[in-house]
């Protein structure tokens, strides 16, 4: 599947930087995420994952350099049109899961519909509602659900537009191991059976073996890339670096 007639891309970044007065947080990045892909993104801390992960999901704006999602170029858009363009065809999964608490589980799952005033397809919230096993709970509040548990109603939220890329920030790091592989299988089923393309950035060598490849990076820029990635190999490519 490909989201427009001339990209194999999801997203792609090119020769983009992002600098915060003196500092250079991303310098001249180029990469492409491809369609029905998993990627993580690792790095030493302060190597600038959190900003390559704003700036190719339009959180943020690079001070150079252009990103796109499709075929779309979302440095051109207006903020109200980069708001709809995020709300409605990415996903966001967040380390705090960012659940809000007043609000019952399949409120939280269908806000991204209900902010953009669309229509909520039931089969469709039936299904990811079965797959992250949170069918018996929608109308409990998020305060009654363990940290794997309000993970996954993320992660079912971050579905429900079938968006067309997935951004995981630390998704799994406040998660015991059992939770974590938990959350983690939600993002691979969601490559590989229902066409998503994920980016995961993570400090777990064991969260990025899930992944298809990892690509590194290392003072703003990406220094290396692993594809078919064991935790081992991880570590091993890690400690290289
Ligand atoms: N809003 C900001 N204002 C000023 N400097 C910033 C800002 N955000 C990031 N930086 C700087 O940019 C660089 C990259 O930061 P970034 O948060 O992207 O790294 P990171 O790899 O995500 O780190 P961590 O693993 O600790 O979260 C760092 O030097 C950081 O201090």
């Amino acid at each position: 599947m490909t989201t427009s007639g001339d990209t194999p891309y999801a997203v792609s970044l090119d020769q983009v930087s992002k600098s915060y007065g003196e500092v250079t947080a991303l310098e001249q990045v180029s990469w492409g995420f491809r369609t029905g892909s998993f990627t993580a993104i690792m790095g030493p801390s302060g190597s600038g994952k959190s900003t390559f992960l704003h700036c190719a999901s339009g959180l943020d704006r690079p001070t150079n350099g252009s990103v796109r999602l499709g075929g779309v170029d979302m440095g051109r858009l207006r903020e109200a049109e980069l708001t709809r363009l995020r709300r409605e065809r990415i996903g966001f999964v967040f380390q705090g899961y960012n659940l809000m608490p007043s609000m019952s589980v399949e409120r939280n799952i269908t806000l991204p519909l209900s902010l953009g005033g669309r229509k909520v397809d039931r089969q469709w919230l039936t299904e990811i509602v079965h797959r992250v096993g949170m069918a018996g709970r929608l109308g409990h509040l998020p305060a009654r659900l363990s940290g794997g548990q309000q993970q996954r109603v993320a992660v079912a939220r971050a579905l429900v537009t079938r968006p067309e890329i997935v951004f995981a920030d630390e998704p799994t790091a406040a998660l015991d191991p059992r939770s974590a592989g938990h959350v983690l299988k939600l993002l691979r089923e969601a490559v590989d059976e229902m066409g998503r393309t994920v980016v995961l950035v993570t400090h777990d060598p064991v969260a990025a073996a899930w992944a298809d490849s990892v690509v590194f990076l290392g003072g703003g820029r990406i220094v290396d890339e692993l594809t078919a990635p064991s935790a081992e190999a991880v570590l091993a490519r890690w400690d290289s670096l």
